[in-house]
């Protein structure tokens, strides 16, 4: 594969890209959120994993923080953890009864096998539960290099029904992607959405400044791209393993492959493509790297 010339940095896209950045926490990033909340823009999204080593209890207490903190928190709702719709009416009732049920994300959820009724988020959708207990938005799963467990035309369906789903319920839509390295495939994953007709605005999932054995851990358990020519173009080499890999290089290339590709821009349109940060267990860092980044570049 011909490697592509980086374009030159357009610093004016950089900063529209990073602009409304999004962050995201998991239930143990509390402490975290309160050590870098001064460095955070009041209204942030903060998205709140759903994971399998977090409970209701620290879930919702992670959603109320964020609130508190004057951040907009996002939710998961990982469709194949919920044991029962008494579950989903649980969580639903606890974040509405602290302020945290009008931004959602709904995900399928790592589970080889459903542990409840739901075995996709479009199930989620289509409880018709959502609305009735607050929501407002609902942040839907995209994957610009596919997914290792999920055939690609099914990813294109469920991304269809959803957005369907979601515009018949009167539910305002966005895309939140898996994670990358490379930024080709993102630019030519979201052409493809747009061509597609869905208009959902999209926050591109970038890693946050981590030890790149962490990143490429982290690549390898959710079948990210991470081969050794795409990590030079990331901007780190397999021999510093140990070094901070900052996602300079990822945001600049995908500003400007994306300013490039951008049809005449009108104004009028919200901001259609945006970032959101996996922290990876380094929240302050990556507070830290967005604030100096916009600030100094
Ligand atoms: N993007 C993110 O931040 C996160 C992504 N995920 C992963 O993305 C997967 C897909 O989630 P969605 O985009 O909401 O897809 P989805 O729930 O809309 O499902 C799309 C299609 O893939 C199937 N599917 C869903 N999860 C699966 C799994 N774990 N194994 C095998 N088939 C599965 C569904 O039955 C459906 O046919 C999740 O299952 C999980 O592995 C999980 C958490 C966060
Ligand atoms: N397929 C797939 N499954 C996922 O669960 C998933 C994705 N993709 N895409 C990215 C997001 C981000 N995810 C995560 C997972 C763990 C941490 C994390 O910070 N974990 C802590 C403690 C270790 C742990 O709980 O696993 C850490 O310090 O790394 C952050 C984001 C989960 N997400």
């Amino acid at each position: 594969m011909a490697t592509r010339t980086m374009p030159a940095p357009n610093r004016a896209a950089s900063l529209e890209l990073i602009k409304n950045f999004s962050l995201e926490m998991t239930g143990k990033d509390i402490p975290a959120l309160i050590e870098a909340k001064d460095g955070i823009p009041p209204g942030t999204r903060i998205n709140v994993t759903f994971l399998g080593n977090e409970d209701l209890e620290m879930r919702v207490a992670a959603a109320k923080a964020a609130r508190d903190l004057g951040f907009i928190p996002v939710p998961h709702v990982s469709a194949r953890r919920l044991k029962s719709k008494g579950d989903l009416e649980e969580f639903l009732g606890r974040l509405q009864e602290v302020g945290a049920a009008e931004h959602l994300f709904v995900v399928g959820g790592d589970p080889a096998e459903p542990e409840g009724p739901y075995r996709d988020s479009l199930a989620l959708v289509n409880t018709g539960l959502l609305q009735q207990y607050g929501v407002r938005e609902v942040g839907i799963g995209g994957y610009p290099e596919g997914h290792p467990d999920i055939r690609k035309e099914d990813l294109w369906r469920a991304l269809e029904d959803k957005s369907a789903a979601l515009a018949a319920q009167g539910l305002k839509a966005s895309i939140i992607t898996q994670f990358a390295f490379d930024t080709a495939p993102v630019a030519a994953w979201i052409d493809e959405v747009r061509a597609r007709g869905i208009q959902a605005p999209i926050r591109v999932g970038t890693p946050g400044p981590a030890g790149v054995k962490r990143l490429l851990g982290f690549a390898r358990r959710f079948g990210v791209g991470a081969n050794a020519m795409i990590v030079k173009k990331y901007g780190f080499s397999l021999t510093n393993l140990m070094g901070d890999a900052g996602p300079d290089r990822f945001v600049n290339d995908l500003a400007a492959v994306l300013a490039d590709h951008a049809p005449r821009q009108d104004h009028h349109l919200p901001a259609q493509v945006g970032l959101h940060f996996y922290t990876f267990g380094g929240l302050l860092a990556t507070a830290n790297w967005v604030r100096h980044f916009t600030e100094e570049g």
